[in-house]
């Protein structure tokens, strides 16, 4: 879907003279801090939006849509872009979100260790009345990890916010054995992407 417009130029448009201006539909100070490293200058207003997924919705759906519910669910009146995303941790079809708590969290990681998964984080971009979308998807392989271990790792790290129960940022970098696609798009967040939309919308007005 993306058109020829270089990223880099984007990023020089954004980084450097004057910081480009974005709005963040979003709570996760992992994306804040993606766009932030990217140069962009961005104002956080967090969408709240009913997050659970609907009977018979695939992973990818449901990212796709709770992401355009929250882009949609920004007030704004400007034309500034505004950004929001979703991410899902999906192994054998099945969805993994937010825990509801460590036993949930536990039961998580045990599903995942010894096997591969996919990360999937759907990205909108909103400029007044048009919007665009993408989703991205990330390929993770966890070694197998002992039961001691995975509650180790809960006790010493957050993940309580974290789709499938682990910061790859953080303790679980040692849990991954192979990994393909992008890894901001893991912690929240594909940036080339997003850069990518925005240079587009851009074009388009
Ligand atoms: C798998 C994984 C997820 N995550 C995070 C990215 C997302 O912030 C979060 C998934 O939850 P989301 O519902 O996508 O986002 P959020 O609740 O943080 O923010 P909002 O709904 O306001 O947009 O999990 C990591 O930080 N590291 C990881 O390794």
């Amino acid at each position: 879907m993306h058109r020829k417009r270089d990223v880099r130029a984007v990023k020089l448009e954004a980084g450097y003279a004057t910081p480009m201006e974005v709005i963040l539909a979003s709570r996760s100070p992992r994306r804040l801090f993606l766009l932030q490293a990217a140069g962009l200058a961005v104002e956080v207003r967090p969408s709240h939006i009913d997050e659970t997924a609907l009977t018979g919705e695939s992973v990818e759906d449901t990212v796709k849509r709770l992401c355009r519910e929250k882009a949609l669910a920004c007030k704004v009146d400007s034309d500034i872009p505004v950004i929001a995303a979703d991410t899902l941790v999906a192994i054998h079809g099945e969805a993994l979100g937010q825990p509801r708590d460590l036993t949930h969290a536990k039961q998580m990681l045990m599903k995942l260790s010894g096997h591969e998964h996919q990360v999937l984080t759907a990205v909108c971009v909103r400029v007044g009345e048009n919007i665009a979308s993408d989703c991205i998807r990330t390929s993770v392989r966890f070694r197998e990890i002992s039961e001691t271990e995975i509650e180790t790792y809960l006790l010493h790290n957050e993940i309580l916010d974290k789709a499938g129960s682990y910061a790859i940022q953080g303790g679980a970098a040692s849990f991954i054995e192979a990994i393909e696609g992008p890894l901001d798009n893991v912690i929240g967040l594909p940036v080339a992407t997003t850069l990518h939309m925005i240079a587009e919308m851009k074009d388009m007005q």
